[in-house]
């Protein structure tokens, strides 16, 4: 075998072949190929990967004898570029600021930024790293590093363990030994005794397909018919206890509590009392027993009434409601719903209101009050009212008889209520007519999965859910808060809705908009670092991969119920799955929705985007861009 020939060694370099193409603005990731002339004779059809968007580059190559790769290039600004002086090289402090970008594959996609006219910088998105990560572009010597910084953030604490008290609720019903159905008996008729309606055609009851107790027709109800009238006398509210207890009201007034929460807490001290005073009937078995009504002024009818109403509320252990699972349980609480947040917005509620009832209490003994309730009373007191009140002219209202109604597993309420503000009254009227043992459902409102069961501890059937909720807590996408808005600004939670647009997330998009950023862009890496983490927990997997089926089948559809594998089905029947969706999907919704703004319009209407949230997503694509042109502000609406 002859030498080489100059220079070169026995090893022959293999050849590589490189195509740099840019994604053209009307491509549907996922979706569209492109054809590539890669020699003179063939051409070369790439689908568009999902992590790629118009504008960015997709770098194909291969060495001879193997494989096509293909990687994406992501055009990446620096955020922090107007303010720094760019130095010559080798000076050490030239510093730059970037984010890891939504749509990513870490260990996959490279990041490009464009430092001058001249100067390039290329850098991997390595494993670890999430959209939404913070990267430091530092130039050393000749040289540019990259740190990538993973923001971490520390749980909240546990709960102290006085929150063991609410384990304690089921102690107070069974100890009681109340017979719940008497007990509704009892109020009905207290009600109907102090010139409240009742009709006769309903009673207390507990049938399929819900099978929980709630009330039921026992003749047959028409169209229209009223149903229940209860005067505003017996509505028990923060107005009606101030004037009913105004000592205790005088004592609240003095807490350093804001006004809203003296108010909560007023409230549910009021409701507390009346509890303790039935169980004390209950256990006593004394209907004379000692009555904080000695102290307070109240007509004879309010008193019966409220009395009969505190010996059906005694009943209910709130086993089921995630303010008592996560004070019994926290670590099982947060096992059960990570990656949701949510664990923790009930770890803090459950605290909060224990120290609530601590306030209260030390404002009543300072002001000498012998209105003293303990924790447990106070607790069932405030998650009565969380799971039980009704909005009339006052916000936080109890109404005796009208709450026994449960909320329609269908969405279709065959009763609905009303407040007749001429007649200061709560009317529950039929809307359609009734057969004799079929249970009366209204309505709690439109509401996702996800506020279903932070208010009221249940969920419905995912086929049944209106809309879907995420909230924002600033604190867990930090750096990105940090890029887009000032320092000093107050970050507030902002609620993702694909009801409607609410206020605080027009707020925060007003003023990224307003600092002349990209609100677009903003909103994109919120949800995608928001959603990261669920698409990394295997728990959830089934679902999420349940729901990239349904989309294989129908690009709108998000009925991943429907395909989820025989072994997985139950995570369709658990609360904290149907929570944990709810949220993956408004994610989802408005990562759709940052997509379709920045699309051309033809792009936009041809997106395979979630077909229920059609209506919202138009409007948040329109404030968008309004955001984007500047100048406007958005505000928060609901689409037609
Ligand atoms: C205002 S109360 C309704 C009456 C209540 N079921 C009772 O026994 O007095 C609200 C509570 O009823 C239950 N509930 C109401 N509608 C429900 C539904 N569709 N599915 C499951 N639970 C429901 C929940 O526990 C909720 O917190």
């Amino acid at each position: 075998m002859g030498a080489p020939p100059d220079g070169q060694t026995g090893l022959q370099l293999p050849k590589r072949l490189q195509v740099v193409v840019e994604v053209p603005k009307n491509a549907r990731p996922g979706i569209t190929k492109l054809a590539v002339d890669v020699d003179d004779e063939s051409e070369l059809h790439i689908l568009v990967p999902m992590e790629a968007a118009a504008g960015d580059r997709i770098r194909i190559s291969k060495v001879s004898g193997g494989p096509w790769t293909c990687v994406v290039l992501k055009s990446q600004p620096v955020y922090d570029m107007d303010s720094k002086k760019l130095h010559a090289p080798g000076d050490d402090d030239c510093k730059l600021q970037l984010l890891v970008p939504a749509h990513v594959k870490p260990g996959e996609t490279k990041l490009q930024v464009t430092i001058s006219d001249d100067e390039q910088v290329q850098l991997c998105v390595p494993e670890y790293a999430s959209p939404g990560d913070l990267v430091e572009l530092v130039r050393t010597e000749e040289q540019w590093t990259a740190k990538f910084t993973r923001d971490r953030f520390a749980l909240g604490l546990d709960p102290k363990s006085n929150l063991a008290v609410m384990a304690d609720l089921a102690k107070t019903s069974s100890e009681a030994g109340l017979d719940v159905e008497a007990a509704v008996e009892r109020l009905f008729a207290a009600a109907k005794g102090a010139g409240c309606f009742v009709s006769p055609k309903i009673k207390r009851g507990c049938v399929p397909p819900l099978n929980i107790p709630g009330l039921v027709a026992v003749e047959a109800i028409e169209e229209g018919e009223e149903l229940i009238r209860i005067p505003s006398a017996f509505h028990i509210t923060p107005p009606s206890v101030e004037k009913a207890a105004p000592a205790l009201a005088e004592a609240a007034r003095s807490s350093s509590l804001p006004e809203l929460r003296r108010l909560e807490a007023l409230h549910a001290f009021f409701v507390a009392r009346l509890l303790a005073d039935a169980q004390d009937r209950a256990v006593s078995g004394d209907l004379q027993a000692s009555s904080a009504f000695r102290r307070w002024t109240a007509t004879e009818g309010q008193r019966k009434v409220w009395e009969a109403y505190a010996d059906t509320l005694l009943t209910e252990d709130f086993s089921y409601h995630p303010f008592r699972l996560a004070a019994c349980s926290p670590a099982e609480m947060r096992r059960d719903l990570t990656p949701s947040q949510e664990a923790e917005y009930f770890i803090d509620m459950a605290t909060d209101l224990m120290s609530l009832h601590e306030t209260m209490l030390r404002s009543s003994e300072a002001a000498g009050m012998p209105e003293n309730v303990e924790a447990e009373m106070f607790l069932r007191a405030r998650m009565s009212a969380q799971t039980r009140v009704f909005q009339t002219c006052v916000d936080t209202t109890l109404v005796p008889v009208a709450d026994l109604l449960n909320h329609s597993p269908t969405l279709t309420p065959g009763v609905l209520w009303s407040w007749d503000a001429e007649a200061e009254a709560m009317i529950v009227t039929a809307v359609r007519a009734h057969s004799p043992g079929e249970e009366l459902f209204t309505t709690y409102g439109a509401r996702s999965n996800m506020l279903l069961y932070r208010t009221y501890g249940f969920t419905l059937h995912p086929k049944e859910e209106p809309s879907f909720t995420y909230i924002i807590r600033p604190h867990l996408v930090r750096p990105i808060m940090k890029i887009f808005m000032d320092d000093e600004e107050a970050r507030p939670l902002i609620l993702l809705e694909t009801s409607h647009i609410d206020d605080s997330l027009c707020q925060v998009l007003n003023k990224v908009a307003r600092k002349g950023s990209d609100a677009i862009e903003f909103l994109r890496l919120l949800c995608a670092r928001s959603r990261w983490s669920y698409e990394q927990d295997d728990r959830i997997r089934p679902a999420l991969d349940a729901l990239a089926r349904a989309r294989d089948a129908d690009p709108g559809s998000h009925a991943w119920w429907k395909h989820i594998d025989e072994t997985h089905k139950e995570l369709v029947q658990q609360d904290s799955v149907r929570v944990i969706m709810s949220e993956y999907l408004c994610l989802t919704a408005h990562l759709e929705a940052a997509d379709a703004a920045d699309a051309s319009d033809d792009a936009a209407d041809a997106g395979s985007y979630l077909s229920s949230c059609e209506a919202w997503r138009k409007s948040l694509v329109k404030a968008l861009r309004l955001c984007k042109t500047g100048g406007f502000s958005i505000s928060s609406a609901t689409p037609a």
